[in-house]
């Protein structure tokens, strides 16, 4: 690797960077980070990971091997734009964005490049996100490994194909914020049912924690696994019932449906303000 550089400098690009160094992937000297104009944060990064940051194109792109494209989605347009012109065929890039496909990037950039599409999550902050990877026909062999080593420092990986983002961005993408509002919703109950909201939340993070790795090794359908908990006419079958009652599974599905067609309407949306741009 000659040089990573991150267009864009938030909490995606951070958490990927970090986990990059801490596997000692690539030298931290090699890899360089530029965001829109927050310096302080460029400052912070250099301190406290010993990487580079700049705004100088020139200086970014010089003996480049990839790019990863880390800004929000509306963003998009106007910063790869304004790094086009360093762009081509031999630079790979990989985009983090939620909902921009790989022909919105071709096209702000007005060329054909060697794009990989990725949808982490912000798990990757502690080396356990969830990556789902698509390539364009552009992408050599060397360079798919090099993306799939990159996204594994930051935890597991598996390669699909790009119509297929949309959905992975509405189960493990956004997946971990419907996690949290669960937890959210223990603590709420806990002072109700005489416990401190503390020791709920601890007593309910070891039992999603039992529960996923019950799941991962277990060759039992998650249907059978919670059967075994569930019995008759006990507290767990209590439980359910209210769930079911109120549709919760129903309201989930819907939950994982609306942020994935939410996803493809971000997409689409993009992809028509670029039309609309370029129109005479
Ligand atoms: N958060 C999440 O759960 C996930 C997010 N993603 C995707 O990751 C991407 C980044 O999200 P996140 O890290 O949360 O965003 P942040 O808001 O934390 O960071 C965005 C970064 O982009 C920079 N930026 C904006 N415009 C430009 C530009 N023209 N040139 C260079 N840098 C620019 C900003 O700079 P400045 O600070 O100077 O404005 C900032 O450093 C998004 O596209 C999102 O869809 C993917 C998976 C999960
Ligand atoms: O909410 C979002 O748009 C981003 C993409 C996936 C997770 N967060």
């Amino acid at each position: 690797m000659k040089k990573l550089v991150f267009i864009g400098a938030g909490s995606m690009a951070e958490a990927i960077m970090a986990g990059i160094i801490e596997n000692k992937l690539i030298n931290r000297e090699q890899i360089w980070m530029t965001n829109r104009n927050n310096q302080q944060k460029l400052d912070h990064l250099k301190k406290t990971y010993g990487v580079n940051g700049s705004y100088n194109y020139e200086e970014l792109f010089t003996d480049v091997e990839a790019v990863i494209l880390a800004m929000k989605p509306k963003d998009a347009v106007a910063a790869i734009g304004e790094i086009k012109s360093f762009l081509n065929k031999e630079i790979l890039v990989i985009s983090v964005l939620a909902g921009v496909s790989i022909e919105t990037i071709e096209a702000a950039a007005g060329k054909q490049l060697a794009v990989i599409r990725t949808m982490p999550n912000t798990s990757a902050a502690i080396n356990q996100s969830a990556t789902a990877i698509a390539v364009n026909d552009r992408v050599t062999r060397s360079q798919k490994q090099l993306a799939k080593d990159l996204f594994e420092t930051v935890g597991f990986t598996a390669f699909v194909n790009e119509e297929q983002l949309d959905a992975v961005t509405g189960i493990s993408g956004s997946g971990p914020a419907y996690i949290y509002y669960l937890v959210e919703a223990v603590e709420k109950s806990a002072a109700e049912i005489g416990l401190e909201p503390k020791l709920a939340k601890d007593l309910f993070i070891q039992t999603l924690l039992g529960a996923a790795s019950m799941l991962a090794s277990s060759e039992k359908s998650p249907e059978q696994l919670r059967m075994e908990v569930t019995s008759p006419g006990g507290t767990t079958e209590a439980g359910i019932s209210m769930l079911q009652k109120h549709e919760v599974q129903k309201a989930f599905i819907s939950c994982i449906k609306a942020a994935t067609a939410h996803s493809e309407q971000m997409g689409k949306a993009l992809s028509l303000e670029l039309t609309v741009t370029k129109q005479p």
